[in-house]
């Protein structure tokens, strides 16, 4: 299959500065907010090629298939644009958790009346074996 042309609605976004497009990922089906991250065209056209979205991390410098180590991918519904073009929304169906920490969204906390952050989010998977529990233990300290 020959390569799609570059979709004409890339030429519309208004990139910032760094050719960067905030992007609003939400549940398909409850409307559920679940994450934010950055898209550079690249990403955008990932996602659209693929169905599953992609990112641009700012920390680590490189783009980023949302599941790639988790294996919590989202699988993408429909793609909207704001009325002026700077922000994109994601509609897509969430497998596990959006968020790192271990929530389905990253959004798990609410600012309480004290000013302080309460969680307000039950925890859907264990983040540290999700995200650090892959590779081989590490040796008994006193091994050998
Ligand atoms: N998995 C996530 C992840 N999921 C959701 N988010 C949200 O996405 C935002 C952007 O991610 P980054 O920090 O990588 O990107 P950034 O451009 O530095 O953005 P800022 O945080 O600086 O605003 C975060 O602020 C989180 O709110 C995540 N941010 C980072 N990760 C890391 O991505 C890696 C791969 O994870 P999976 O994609 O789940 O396999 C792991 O190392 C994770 O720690
Ligand atoms: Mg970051
Ligand atoms: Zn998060």
């Amino acid at each position: 299959m020959p390569p799609a042309a570059t979709p004409a609605f890339l030429r519309t976004i208004a990139w910032n500065a760094d050719g960067l497009v905030p992007a609003i990922v939400q549940d398909a089906a409850t409307g559920e907010v679940l994450m934010m991250a950055w898209m550079d065209e690249s990403a955008l056209v990932k996602t659209l090629e693929t169905g599953l979205a992609h990112f641009y991390s700012r920390s680590r410098r490189r783009g980023w298939l949302k599941g790639e180590t988790s294996g919590h991918v989202q699988e993408v519904e429909s793609i909207h644009v704001d009325c002026d073009a700077d922000v994109v929304l994601v509609k897509a169906r969430q497998v596990g958790g959006a968020c790192h920490e271990g929530y389905r969204s990253c959004f798990f906390r609410r600012v309480a009346a004290d000013g302080r952050l309460e969680v307000v989010g039950e925890p859907v998977f264990d983040a540290e074996a999700v995200y650090h529990g892959g590779g081989d233990p590490p040796p008994a300290p006193d091994a050998g």
